[in-house]
């Protein structure tokens, strides 16, 4: 006799609540093909209740393609069985029902609601077993709480960000550099409801152009020469489950541009020297200290991508723009003298209305160096550098936007070419290692 302690001892409502417990639709018939027992996921595919169901024959109930009553009389049972049932395609399993070697009834499983949904599973299972080891270590460092500031304009960034967190949609963050950027991505991730899975950081800028490929997509074994015998998860695998975190997507190659927008379209990547396309479930986030308009303009961009991945914006206002400097620098002085171990110290009103004068081009981390400094010396030294910084970034942007119509030019070769590096370097007149450079430039 069945017996399961606090489940009542009637052995028939304990069957019923094992089976209604399965979340794989299944349903028994006897041995004339009628419908003897059924649980409720299968009632809820039908749409009714198990009253409805229960004495009826199956194929009225499934319809004419089913063979479960046919099992029930002794046929082979064919698994996987595709099956539709209301409009929905399913992959069943039959198994006849024995009693002292004669059938007497089947028992059918849906197993996948359709091959797709089985391909889901098995990958989700494939990912289960190989990712899990490399996406333990990429784990989010920081919280909503970590972001410090009393400002409207950090306000209407925690508010976005709540938003955003609620939804599935690519965020692009922009700001200058050091505004906090990677942190509301790490904060992003903790609010989602992907936050038990990975967070994978990837920084556009610091993965030479030839590598960032393999990097994003991974590997086949033996995929080129100097491939790994084993082939490599890329980090868009990697991040299965959570969140990919693509920072200075700004600096991310043209060529490349159009492989992530076919992996946004799709939701499916192809690892370099495969054929076949795996889907991966990851929501996109990146950020970007470039004006991306500029971008666009100078055709460095894909617009078509822009449009993509800056479905819901953030933008992180500048040090020098926000009212709360005096409330930052403290809330960082006592964060800092904590994390180091070195005494405390307080900043005079004199010193408060030194750092609000200064312009802060290098935001919250310049802050936080002159405030480490300071705990170390005693003294509020402000980087007279960082102050004249301005000139020095008008005077690099003009460098700089040659440098990207160089580069596009090098891309756009590139991409006449079909990849060809020494065929598009002929075509632009130079040598190949004139064509490196001038990618490199942009690149790393
Ligand atoms: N509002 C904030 N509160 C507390 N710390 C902050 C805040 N904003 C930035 N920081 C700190 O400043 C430093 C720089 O932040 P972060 O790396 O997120 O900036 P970023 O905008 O991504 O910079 P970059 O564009 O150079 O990559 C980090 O140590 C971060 O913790």
């Amino acid at each position: 006799m069945l017996t399961w302690p606090g489940a009542g001892t009637d052995e028939a409502q304990l069957l019923r609540l094992l089976l209604d417990h399965v979340s794989d639709c299944l349903v028994a018939v006897d041995g004339t093909g009628h419908i003897v027992l059924i649980n409720r996921s299968y009632c809820h595919l039908l749409g009714g209740e198990e009253d409805d169901f229960v004495g009826r024959h199956i194929t009225d109930v499934v319809g004419p393609q089913t063979r479960l009553h046919l099992v029930a009389q002794g046929d082979t049972p064919m698994s996987p069985f595709p099956l539709e049932v209301r409009g929905q395609k399913l992959l069943a399993r039959q198994a006849p029902v024995l009693k002292d070697g004669k059938p007497i009834g089947a028992v059918g499983v849906a197993l996948f609601s359709s091959p797709s949904a089985l391909r889901r599973a098995y990958q989700r299972f494939e990912t289960s077993v190989a990712v899990p080891a490399a996406a333990a270590t990429w784990r989010t460092r920081f919280g909503i709480d970590d972001l410090v500031g009393n400002d409207p304009a950090l306000d209407a960034c925690r508010t976005r960000l709540r938003q955003a967190a609620e939804t599935e949609f690519p965020v692009l963050i922009t700001g200058e550099t050091g505004t906090g950027k990677e942190l509301i991505a790490h904060a992003l991730h903790a609010l989602s409801p992907r936050a038990p899975g990975p967070f994978v950081s990837v920084n556009c800028a610091s993965i030479p152009a030839e590598l960032i490929d393999s990097e994003l997509f991974g590997y086949e074994a033996g995929a080129f020469t100097g491939a790994s015998s084993r082939g490599k998860l890329g980090k868009i695998e990697v991040a299965s489950g959570g969140t990919l975190f693509l920072d200075e997507i700004g600096d991310m190659p043209v060529h490349l541009q159009g492989s992530l927008l076919r992996v946004l379209q799709t939701g499916e990547i192809v690892r370099v020297g495969a054929t076949v396309p795996k889907r991966i479930d990851f929501r996109l986030v990146c950020a970007t200290h470039q004006s991306l308009d500029d971008q666009l303009t100078a055709g460095t961009f894909r617009r078509d991508l822009f449009y993509r991945l800056a479905v819901l914006r953030i933008r992180m206002p500048p040090l020098r723009e926000r009212i709360d400097l005096a409330l930052v620098g403290t809330a960082l002085l006592n964060r800092l003298s904590a994390e180091s171990g070195l005494p405390k110290r307080s900043l005079s009103a004199e010193q408060l209305q030194r750092l609000e004068r200064h312009r802060w081009p290098g935001n919250v981390r310049e802050l936080e160096s002159v405030l480490t400094r300071y705990l170390v010396t005693g003294e509020l030294a402000i980087d007279e550098m960082s102050a004249s910084a301005n000139i020095s970034t008008e005077a690099a942007t003009l460098k700089v936007s040659t440098d990207i119509q160089r580069a596009r030019l090098a891309e756009e070769a590139l991409l006449a070419t079909g990849g060809n590096i020494g065929e598009a370097a002929r075509r632009l007149g130079i040598s190949r290692a004139q064509f490196y450079r001038i990618r490199s430039k942009i690149v790393s």
